[in-house]
């Protein structure tokens, strides 16, 4: 279906030549009660959509939309565990995994919730075993630094949940994640890492991945290379993977197998197996705690009204702004150091999923879907790009994210964090026109001329759109709700979009031309390439040779 074609992308589509035109400062002074409108809560987080670009008649054309597209349907096709990836021919059930209903889901025609319990039972005990000293090294010393070896969806949700559950910690536990196959990355990690006291946790849904396939290999020569023998691997290497042949192959025993289910997309996976890193770090009950918030926004998801419906909301006018206001980006601004690398997790889970052009039906979409996420967090943001955020011929929507209560209270850090999560969305939604510029520089002592030159670039245009999320504490509940919150609101996008979210063919053509380059770096083969790729392949040889 062509969601062009309907009535409500009609609506929109004028909408956004009259009310997406309107200026922010205006819409709050024509209706006092706008924040309350625009305001929506559930699973502990607090969204403020108020600062955003819309008004009544959008929000209600959105939700037109959403219905006649089938989003609800689409939402609840994909609870019911039918294969909604249609070209890979896959369910999408991460949802399962943080459920504990029997006979909720169906998987290939089967209820999963006894395999997930299985693997769930499995992964507690040993995180137990691990932490207590029970399961310790091949030399009996206990296992307190876990590096986790894995790339993509393997390695950018655990690693954003351990450092964002730092404050969660166990005592004396070290975590280190390993993902990109320069040498560097394993190299400078295993400096700081033990043998004796070191766990490897080789995560690849697929397990033939080649950065993690050769993080994996130099991994295990440098264990053996310790003294070690290849008995010893068992004790000091496990896999997480839905691919038990390839774990076979590498060496690692069934026991020390973590599967999962090719209903898990990748960059959806942390709730699973692919959690086990964090679950060593934070111990099982704050992993069970992050999998129940994500849970409380899975039920808010499926039973809330539309209108009322956190991700939904999140998600329409997100793609308001992508689609009919032509905004091409969405700024992710962490207000909480401990959510640095939120934006580099979104950036996969909402670039990989919704980067995509043509429609489910293999039809070009012919308008814009999945927009460029990129962020830092604040205030550091702001000493870099918010200047073109402010002032840029880009106008680019930001989602905000804070917690009122800091984990690490000292002095008044936290109440200046707060400050700046406050007046940064006031300042982009307010502006300074011209005029108060001009008078501003007048009261600050400058002459007429002086102003008048000053004023435009002291002017902003004000009237850009952000998006406030608060809660009171980042928890593992709440961490766990708002990763939920985004996964929805990318599949709200991508279900009226029509595209299919949970394929990533993009990313195959790279990974297959680096086959043969690969040999003739290493001088096994001669390759016809374009002039540019040949001649850089030419450089790249000459540089090397000889050092
Ligand atoms: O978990 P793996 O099978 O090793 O895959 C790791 C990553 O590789 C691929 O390139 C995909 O684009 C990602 O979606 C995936 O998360």
């Amino acid at each position: 279906m062509n969601p062009a074609e309907t009535k409500s992308w009609g609506v929109l589509s004028q909408l956004a030549e009259t009310d997406g035109k309107r200026h922010l400062r205006e819409l709050f002074a024509e209706e006092p009660g706008r924040f309350e409108r625009f305001s929506f809560e559930a699973a502990g987080l607090f969204l403020d959509a108020s600062k955003a670009q819309v008004t009544g008649p959008v929000m209600d054309a959105l939700l037109g939309l959403a219905e006649e597209v089938g989003v609800e349907k689409r939402r609840r096709r994909m609870f019911a565990g039918e294969p909604i990836n249609e070209t890979e021919g896959r369910s999408v059930l991460h949802m399962a995994l943080r459920d504990n209903r029997d006979g909720k889901y169906k998987a290939d025609g089967a209820d999963p919730m006894g395999d997930i319990e299985d693997v769930r039972q499995r992964m507690k005990a040993f995180c137990d075993a691990v932490l207590s000293g029970d399961r310790r090294g091949a030399t009996g010393k206990p296992l307190t630094t876990v590096v986790n070896i894995g790339i993509g969806g393997s390695d950018l949700g655990p690693v954003m949940v351990t450092e964002a559950l730092k404050p969660y910690w166990i005592e004396g536990r070290d975590v280190h994640f390993v993902s990109n196959v320069d040498g560097t990355h394993l190299v400078e990690t295993l400096r700081r890492c033990d043998p004796e006291t070191t766990l490897f946790t080789i995560a690849s849904k697929t397990f033939t991945t080649q950065e993690t396939m050769t993080n994996a290999h130099s991994a295990r020569e440098w264990f053996l290379a310790s003294g070690r023998s290849e008995a010893d691997v068992a004790s000091h290497f496990v896999a997480l993977s839905t691919n038990h042949e390839a774990t076979a192959a590498f060496g690692i025993e069934e026991e020390n197998v973590f599967g999962f289910w090719d209903w898990v997309g990748g960059r959806y996976s942390l709730w699973s197996a692919i959690g086990l890193p964090i679950a060593l770090t934070v111990g099982w009950e704050a992993f069970e705690d992050l999998l129940s918030g994500a849970h409380a926004m899975d039920r808010h998801f499926e039973e809330a009204p539309a209108d009322k419906n956190l991700p939904l909301l999140f998600g329409l006018i997100g793609l308001w702004h992508r689609t009919f206001l032509d905004m091409p980006a969405v700024a992710v601004l962490p207000y909480d150091q401990s959510l640095h690398r939120l934006p580099a997790y979104l950036q996969q889970a909402d670039m990989e999923s919704n980067g995509k052009s043509r429609r489910l039906d293999g039809l070009p979409a012919g308008y814009e879907t999945g927009p460029i996420v990129f962020g830092e967090p604040g205030t550091n943001g702001q000493h870099a790009f918010y200047q073109l955020i402010h002032q840029g011929t880009t106008v680019i929507p930001c989602e905000l994210i804070a917690p009122a209560v800091s984990h690490n209270p000292l002095g008044d850090h936290h109440e200046k964090l707060l400050a700046n999560f406050l007046a940064q969305p006031e300042a982009l939604m307010v502006g300074v026109t011209e005029d108060e510029a001009f008078t501003q520089l007048k009261e600050q002592g400058a002459s007429d001329e002086e102003a008048k030159r000053l004023a435009p670039h002291k002017a902003f245009p004000g009237g850009r759109p952000s998006l406030s999320v608060l809660m009171q504490k980042l928890t593992p509940e709440t961490l766990g709700a708002l990763i939920a919150l985004y996964e929805h609101k990318i599949f709200v996008q991508g279900a009226v979009w029509g595209v299919n979210s949970y394929d990533q063919f993009g990313v195959e053509l790279g990974k297959v031309l680096a086959k043969p380059i690969l040999a003739e770096l290493k001088n096994e083969a001669d390759g016809d390439h374009d002039a540019s790729t040949a001649g850089l392949i030419a450089r790249v040889r000459s540089l090397r040779s000889g050092v």
